[in-house]
Parts: C-alpha cells; structure tokens; sequence
C-alpha cells in the first residue's frame, strides 16, 4: 500500500458553465457533482467562482458570509448547498470558489470550502496570491482593487485516501505552496481555477505540468466553462496530470467533466525512477516547508 495514497481514487473535475443567476448555478453544480458521483467519482472539484460570474465588480454583489462558522442559510447558501450535495453523492466536494465577506474585517476573500462525503466542512482556503496583471492590448485585471488575500497553504487530509492541497487559480504560478504541501505528504495538488484567453494559451497546461514534475504527484486544474457572451473569457481545459508530468485527462473549453484515476502506485513507480525525493540537497539550500510556514491541515 502506498503511504500517500492508500487507496485508488476516482477524480472528476466539472467544468461547469456558469451565469448571472446564482440559483441556476447552484443548481447546475448540484446535477453536475451527481453526475460525476454516478460514474464512481470519489473526489469532486467545481471552478473558481462556480457560483458567480467572474470579475471584480461581481464580488460585492454575489459575496456571502462564511464567518462564524457554519453560516446560516441566509448567509451563505452557497456553503449549505455544498454541504447538502457532498453528502446527497457522498462525496468529497471541493467546492471551486465562492466570493466571500468578512464582516468582521470589511474585507472580500476568493474563497473555496471543502466538504467530507457526511456533509462537514474539512477546509477553507482563500486565494492567497491575487490576480493582478497588465499584458498590454491583452488583459489588465486587479483582484486587489476589491480582495485581501488569504495567509495559509491549505492542506486537506481525506482520511481513506491521503492528503490533497488546495489553491485557487493564480496560486498555482507560486511553487512554493504546492512544493510545501508535497513535502507534506500531499498525493494532489487542486486548482480550482479561470485563466483567460492570453494566460490559458501560454501557461494553463505548463503550470500543471511544472507543479507535478517538481514535486511528482497528480495536479488537477479546474475551469468554469468558456462563454464568449461573459466580460471575462475562461480558458477552459480542465486537466489531470500525473506524476510524471503527463496530462492524463482534459477537456476543450466546452461544459463537461473530466475523469482520472489516481493510485498511489503511480508515485511511487514515479519516484522510484527519477529518485529527485531521496536526492534533495537540504545542506545546500533550506526545505521551504519547514520553518515559519502557516499551514494547516
Ligand atoms: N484568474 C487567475 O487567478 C489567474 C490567471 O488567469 C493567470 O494566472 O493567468
């Protein structure tokens, strides 16, 4: 048996097309996650802002209140709809991105919730890295103007399986999260996540790809669906990669789902062959998961 993964595991990634209304959102991920679970899914994963549009000015409008937590329906229906399908497919639902509002703080998150196959909340993870960019004649975007960014590396533990990491989108451009959650003992590295038509083509595939070879295990990237009628055109593809690098499973940028089996097995063939796990040079240079690392399990 392996010690990351203890069990073969079923991921399915939904890329879902989302809209303006809320409730239709909710519900096409309810029918989506219960599709997945029909066809043997363990581990579900929704996009970035799967309840809303995505872009700045729509954070304020759609935000819902998470703290302190549970949250009643009222304040966030979007967490009670998670908690209530994780449990209706019995399954382990990472729950993409919902805007979030602290009122404590006055301050909006990018926000993504966790839920065990009873419904219970495992994990909260907010955007740590904001996406603010300026490609000239391409894309200018500031999550800043509105978001704080979160302060933690999220690692989730699925006690039959192992442990997985979650992060959201931009995150994934910062190694050091998943290179933390590796050494860890992560098995997967999550990204609920929407690059756009000039980021999706040059670095989508190729940060997936870089996140498991460094670290060789699986990564996951999942997108909302492209809609070319939205201000903000997502790139789609959702992908698995194993690993060794391979992109195991991915979609056009078209609404639909996406399967992988994980085993454990597979890290450790992967390990043993390019044995960069047992050849790390910590006398030369520090481990960045130790020391002053926030994380949590
Ligand atoms: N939308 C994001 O957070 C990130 C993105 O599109 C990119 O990194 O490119």
């Amino acid at each position: 048996m392996s010690k990351l993964l203890k069990k073969p595991l079923k991921l399915a990634l939904v890329q879902l097309a989302t809209g303006s209304d809320k409730s239709a959102n909710l519900s096409r991920a309810r029918s989506k996650v219960l599709e997945a679970t029909s066809k043997g899914a363990n581990l579900v994963v929704l996009p970035e802002c799967f309840n809303s549009p995505y872009g700045t000015k729509y954070f304020p409008k759609y935000c819902e209140t998470l703290l302190p937590s549970p949250p009643t329906k009222e304040q966030s229906p979007s967490y009670h709809a998670l908690s209530e399908l994780a449990k209706e497919a019995k399954t382990y639902l990472v729950g993409g991105s919902i805007p979030e509002y602290w009122e404590e703080t006055k301050k909006y998150y990018n926000t993504s919730l966790t839920f065990d196959p009873s419904g219970k909340l495992l994990a909260t993870h907010r955007k740590v890295h904001l996406f603010d960019i300026d490609i000239p004649g391409k894309i200018t975007f500031r999550e800043s103007e509105v978001l704080s960014p979160g302060n933690k590396v999220t690692i989730v533990d699925l006690p039959e399986y192992g442990k997985i990491a979650v992060a959201i989108c931009y995150d994934i451009r910062f190694p050091e999260l998943a290179m933390i959650a590796a050494r860890k003992d992560a098995f997967l590295s999550l990204y609920p996540g929407a690059f756009n038509m000039t980021t999706g083509k040059l670095h989508w595939e190729l940060q997936a790809r870089a996140r498991a070879v460094d670290n060789q295990v699986y990564v996951g990237l999942c997108s909302p669906a492209r809609d070319m009628e939205a201000e903000y055109n997502a790139w789609g593809h959702s992908m698995v990669v194993d690993p060794n690098a391979e992109v195991i499973a991915e979609l056009d940028e078209k609404e639909n789902i996406v399967y992988a089996d994980l085993t454990g097995e597979k890290i450790e063939e992967t390990r043993k062959g390019i044995p960069i796990y047992t050849q790390r040079r910590f006398d030369v240079y520090p481990d960045v998961s130790e020391g002053k690392v926030k994380y949590e399990e």
